[in-house]
């Protein structure tokens, strides 16, 4: 439905010049919901605008149902962005015009008749939890609400993708997770394909279906949602994953971390698993075989999408090559094995 393919985008040109993107290749599947993750500056909000062409790409191609949007002049192209709504951080509504009327200015704009427009904008306010909203004007909203009205006003145009650029970024979280039902909503009733850009795993875990990670204008990886949180393949991702999970080492214990082993250390290791690798039985192995013993600092247990994803902070107390054994028969299993350190035996 959404194809980029080696889209890149520089802003600017000679040695001020900022590539933002490096050859993007993006699919998004028909009536899926993709997101893209990214620290501030990867590129995020970039890409996105690329999609519509609200930024043109530098190179590569843009095809969205079938059309390829790079390729069209400015006439088509506008004829072409009604396939695509948008929704902003900001909502961008009009302040002057009450709710029915902001949603109904892209039909206006199209030409369409009062009647046409009262019949597509009513059952959008209805749809989005505003039928008791129409004469109000932006002011007297909440953000939950004008996000809504935005919602409304980009599926005014019936699009077959709608775009999302941070969303819910500036709602608190109860309100977030009634804009993010309404979007799961909206995708499944009316098979829409949803690209949306966030700073928030909060975002991807409850709604997308896949997640791609942006750094540095690249896409560095593109996944089955399950799969990124059980098993990201960038250390980037393993740190969004750890941040989104805080699931630090104690404060007290990082200060006494080292970097290098010794004789007289142990290891302490952050373990990551999924599914159908359980921690405990291998725990008691680990002391079974390798005469260790473990002790746990934290550990947490979400359930993403219907799988389970583990994670642990353990520190591995025995001789320097009974925990070399070990964290070698660690490595042997389904799980992510990462050495934080290694801290002085106290025994
Ligand atoms: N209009 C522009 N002119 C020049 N450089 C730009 C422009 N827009 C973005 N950039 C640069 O392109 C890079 C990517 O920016 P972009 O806004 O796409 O990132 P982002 O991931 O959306 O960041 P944030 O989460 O902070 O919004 C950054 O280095 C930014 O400074």
């Amino acid at each position: 439905m959404i194809s980029l393919d080696n889209v890149s985008k520089t802003y600017g040109s000679g040695p001020g010049a900022v590539q933002a993107l490096k050859d993007i290749d993006l699919q998004v599947p028909k009536g899926t919901i993709h997101g893209v993750i990214g620290l501030s500056g990867a590129g995020k909000s970039t890409l996105i605008r690329c999609v519509n062409l609200l930024e043109r790409p530098s190179a590569g191609r843009v095809v969205i149902d079938g059309q390829e949007l790079t390729a069209m002049d400015a006439a088509a192209l506008r004829q072409a962005r009604h396939q695509c709504g948008m929704i902003f951080q900001h909502f961008n509504l009009l302040t002057n015009r009450t709710v029915y009327d902001n949603v109904a200015l892209p039909l206006e704009l199209m030409g369409q008749s009062r009647q046409t427009i009262r019949e597509r904008v009513l059952p959008l306010l209805e749809m989005t939890g505003l039928a008791d909203k129409t004469a109000q004007y932006p002011a007297q909203l909440s953000g939950g609400q004008k996000q809504r009205v935005a919602i409304a006003r980009a599926l005014a145009s019936q699009p077959k993708v709608l775009l999302c650029d941070e969303a819910t970024s500036a709602l608190d979280p109860q309100t977030t997770a009634s804009i993010l039902t309404l979007l799961q909503e909206i995708n499944q009733r009316l098979g829409l394909t949803i690209l949306l850009i966030t700073h928030e795993m909060e975002v991807v875990k409850t709604i997308c279906h896949r997640v791609g990670l942006i750094s540095d204008g690249r896409l560095v990886e593109d996944a089955d949602v399950g799969d990124f949180f059980t098993a990201p393949g960038t250390q980037l991702g393993r740190d969004f994953l750890n941040d989104f999970l805080k699931l630090e080492a104690p404060q007290a214990l990082i200060e006494r971390l080292e970097p290098e082993s010794g004789e007289s250390t142990h290891p302490v290791v952050r373990l990551t698993f999924s599914g159908d690798s359980v921690a405990t039985p291998l725990i008691s192995r680990l002391a079974r075989e390798h005469g260790i013993d473990v002790s746990i600092l934290q550990a947490k247990v979400e359930s993403i999408q219907g799988r389970t994803l583990g994670l642990m902070i353990a520190e591995l107390m025995g001789s320097a090559s009974q925990t070399r054994q070990a964290l070698a028969t660690l490595e042997s299993f389904d799980l992510h094995v990462e050495v934080l350190g290694h801290v002085q035996r106290t025994d």
